[in-house]
C-alpha cells in the first residue's frame, strides 16, 4: 500500500549504482567526485545501501548539472531559487539528481551553495525521503549551511567573538 510520510517508494535492493554524468565549471571534477562521494556516504551510513561508481551505462543514481530546461518537465529557474531536485525510487529517471548550474556551487567556502549541503538533501529524496519540518534536518526544503564550516582570518572579528 502507499504510506505518505517519507515512506513511499524504496529501492528493492542495497546495492546501488551511481554515475556522474557532466561537471559544473564551479570546482574541479576531483572535488565534485569527492563531494558526490561523502554525500553519498551520509546515507549509507544510516542505511543499508552500498553505491558504487560507474562511468557509462545507466546507473540507478544519475547526477547531472543543468540550466533552465534540462530534459525533463522541471525545468531550473536560473540563479538562486530552486537549487536542485531529485527523483524518488524507480526505474528511469527515478533516483537522478539534477543540479541547477546557474547556481555557483562551492567545494568547501560558504560564498556559494555548499555543493555537499545541497547533494546530501538530494539523494536523500533519490532513497525515498521527503521534506522534514525540522530546521535542522538534511531534509529541511530550505537551503541552510547546518553548522558554519571553520572560517579562519577574516579581520573583522572583535576580539570577544574568539572567546
Ligand atoms: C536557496 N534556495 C532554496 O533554499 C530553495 N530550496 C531548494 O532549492 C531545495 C534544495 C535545497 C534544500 C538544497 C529544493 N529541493 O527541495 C530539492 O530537493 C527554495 C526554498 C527557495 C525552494
Ligand atoms: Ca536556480
Ligand atoms: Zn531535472
Ligand atoms: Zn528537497
Amino acid at each position: 500500500q502507499y504510506s505518505t510520510f517519507g515512506e513511499g517508494l524504496k529501492w528493492q535492493k542495497n546495492q546501488l549504482t551511481y554515475r556522474i554524468v557532466n561537471y559544473t565549471p564551479d570546482m574541479s571534477q576531483a572535488e565534485v567526485d569527492e563531494v558526490i562521494e561523502k554525500a553519498l556516504q551520509v546515507w549509507a551510513r544510516v542505511t543499508p545501501l552500498r553505491f558504487t561508481r560507474i562511468n557509462s551505462g545507466e546507473a540507478d543514481i544519475m547526477v547531472s548539472f543543468g540550466t533552465g530546461s534540462h530534459g525533463d518537465f522541471y525545468p531550473f529557474d536560473g540563479p538562486d531559487g530552486t537549487l536542485a531536485h531529485a527523483f524518488a525510487p524507480s526505474p528511469g529517471i527515478g533516483g537522478d539528481a539534477h543540479f541547477d548550474d546557474d547556481e555557483f556551487f562551492t567545494f568547501r567556502s560558504t560564498n556559494g551553495y555548499v555543493l555537499f549541503l545541497v547533494a546530501a538533501h538530494e539523494f536523500g529524496h533519490s532513497l525515498g525521503l521527503s521534506h522534514s519540518n525540522d530546521p535542522g534536518a538534511l531534509m529541511y526544503p530550505t537551503y541552510r549551511v547546518s553548522q558554519e564550516p571553520q572560517q579562519h582570518g577574516p579581520a573583522h572579528y572583535s576580539e570577544e567573538d574568539q572567546r
